[in-house]
């Protein structure tokens, strides 16, 4: 017998519960399938998880860089605390907590697999082995994330590579690590192992974190140095082979060997929709779901009809991040509801229900040593875009809230300004504690403030946030003679502008 509700939501992670959330908080019937733990990936093997595995440390390094306060460090990073609070934030990979929230907010969840079983039937496999299907009235939302790419290097399958959910579930940290990849899953993890004394060596095939401005990586590979890790970029691994239970060994192209106690594999991430019955509806199963700005499935049978289908976060891979994910799964929860009860639609760029900050003002927090952030476009994809732009450069050197922050304070901070419209499209800030600074960027660019009205947004002083003002003073004072000099080429000549302000 067919179950109906009108709304069944696939993956209980952050993005589903939210997708689910949404459209539950509108007074419509719904249930959610989760096969693994209600919260997903994020709260128990990737964000919450390494984030509390990397802050100890962090918190550490700040104390040690304040004159006064450092002389009260006296001891080094109680490593089996670090282990405890993790456990604490991950609430010992129980789901109760998260399963009990379902249930008050009136969500049914249904645990097992689902898959999806024709338009709008989604058949669920129970742990104990038996079937329930399900008929949604009006909507299904795919929302199952992703899982590790292990690539076809020779032997690093047969090796027992770890993964992120093996280094972010880690019990006892190895005395050696190799990291494989220089993204932000390596970049940070190889910051919390290095912090926790572990002699690690990240291998990258080029620079660390390509997404963003090639200053960012370069601070970030110097600041794993000064963690004691090594940092090999253009590193390419050849073959990985484990001698023993407790050794692996890596070769790079050249033959050189770096020998540890476990490897971790941080190579990117591919969708989960292997086994999410895809086939049924037209798609194909491995691939990434791709959506519109509504989030509707573009290729999917019968949206083109009457619109069903939605993928949310990950699996869509518009951006891979939980808070850009969950931003989808709130315009996709209201719009199926907008749908479902006949409210009117907005569906226009910057509507209530759609996604259009993905293209545009994506921001990203690396939590490395320093932290490097950034929003929106790298001035390398803003020229890409065939903008023609303006770059501000300049160094926290000339803030005084940041040099009294932490002794002898370094940092660097970027504007992109898209000179023909006036207006931010990109900022990129890398140093200790920038990572607040993010959403004064993110709030610039997606309200397209003019960057003339942006002189009027005082920063508090002595903050770190008159960060702000030095970048502002690289684009030139409007009306000044050193707007109109500014506006003749890049800005990045900031540094002379700064000692001037300073
Ligand atoms: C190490 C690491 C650190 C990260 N740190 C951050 C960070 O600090 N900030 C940030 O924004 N992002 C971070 N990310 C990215 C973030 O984890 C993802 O963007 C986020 O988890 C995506 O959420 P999701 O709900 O789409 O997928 P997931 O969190 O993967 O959840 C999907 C859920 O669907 C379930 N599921 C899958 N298939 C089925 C099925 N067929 N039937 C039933 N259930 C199914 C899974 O069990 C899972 O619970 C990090 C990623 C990694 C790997
Ligand atoms: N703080 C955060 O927001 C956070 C933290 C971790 C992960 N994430 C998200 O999770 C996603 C996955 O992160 P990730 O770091 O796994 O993927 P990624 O795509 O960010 O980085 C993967 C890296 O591995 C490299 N690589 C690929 N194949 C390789 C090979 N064969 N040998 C060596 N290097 C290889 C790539 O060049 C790239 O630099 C990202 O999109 C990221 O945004 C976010």
């Amino acid at each position: 017998m067919e179950r109906e509700v009108d709304v069944i939501v696939i993956g209980g992670g952050p993005v589903g519960e939210n997708a689910a959330d949404r459209a539950r908080a509108a007074g419509l019937e719904v249930v959610l399938v989760e096969r693994e733990l209600v919260g997903g990936e994020c709260s128990y093997w990737a964000c919450i998880p390494s984030k509390t595995l990397l802050r100890s440390a962090a918190a550490l390094r700040a104390a040690q860089r304040v004159d006064g306060a450092k002389q009260a460090v006296t001891g080094g990073l109680d490593v089996r605390a670090v282990l405890a609070r993790r456990d604490y934030w991950v609430s010992d990979w129980s789901d109760q907590g998260g399963a009990d929230w379902l249930e008050s907010i009136g969500v049914g969840l249904e645990r097992g697999h689902g898959r999806l079983d024709g338009v709008r039937r989604v058949v669920v496999e129970r742990a104990g082995g038996d079937m329930v299907v399900y008929r949604a009235r009006h909507a299904v939302i795919v929302a199952t994330g992703t899982d590790p790419v292990i690539p076809p290097i020779d032997g690093l399958a047969e090796s027992r590579p770890w993964t992120s959910r093996e280094a972010t579930s880690v019990t006892a940290p190895p005395t050696r690590l190799v990291v494989i990849g220089g993204g932000v899953t390596g970049v940070e993890m190889a910051t919390a192992f290095a912090g926790f004394g572990t002699e690690v060596t990240v291998l990258a095939r080029s620079g660390l974190l390509s997404g963003m401005e090639p200053f960012a990586g370069e601070a970030v590979a110097n600041g794993l140095r000064g963690l004691g890790a090594s940092v090999r970029l253009d590193a390419a691994v050849e073959r990985v082979e484990r001698t023993t239970a407790d050794e692996v060994v890596v070769t790079l192209a050249g033959g050189e060997t770096v020998t540890a106690d476990e490897v971790l594999v941080a190579t990117g991430r591919r969708p989960r929709s292997e086994r999410l019955g895809l086939e049924t509806i037209g798609l194909e199963p491995g691939d990434w779901v791709a959506v519109d700005d509504t989030m509707l499935a573009t290729h999917a049978d019968g949206n083109a009809e009457r619109p069903w289908l939605y993928a949310v976060g990950d699996l869509n891979h518009r951006a891979l991040l939980t808070h850009q994910g969950k931003y989808q799964a709130r315009a996709v929860g209201d719009l199926v509801a907008a749908r479902t009860l006949g409210r009117p639609e907005e569906t226009a760029p910057w509507g209530a229900h759609v996604a259009t900050a993905d293209h545009s003002a994506v921001p990203q927090v690396v939590f490395a040593e320093p932290e490097a952030v950034s929003v929106g476009l790298t001035a390398a994809a803003a020229e890409r875009d065939g903008r023609d732009i303006r770059v501000a450069d300049v160094s926290f050197a000339s803030v005084s809230g940041a040099g009294i922050h932490a002794d002898g304070y370094e940092g660097q901070a970027r504007l992109v300004v898209d000179a023909g419209r006036g207006t931010v499209v990109g900022a990129t800030f890398v140093g200790s504690d920038v990572a607040e600074l993010l959403q004064s960027a993110t709030i610039a660019i997606v309200g397209e403030v003019p960057v003339d009205r942006l002189w009027h947004a005082v920063p508090a002083f002595p903050t770190m946030s008159e960060v702000w003002l030095r970048l502002l003073e690289a684009l030139g004072r409007p009306g000044t003679a050193d707007a109109a000099a500014s506006a003749d080429g890049d800005a990045d000549e900031a540094d002379e502008s700064d000692e001037a302000a300073a």
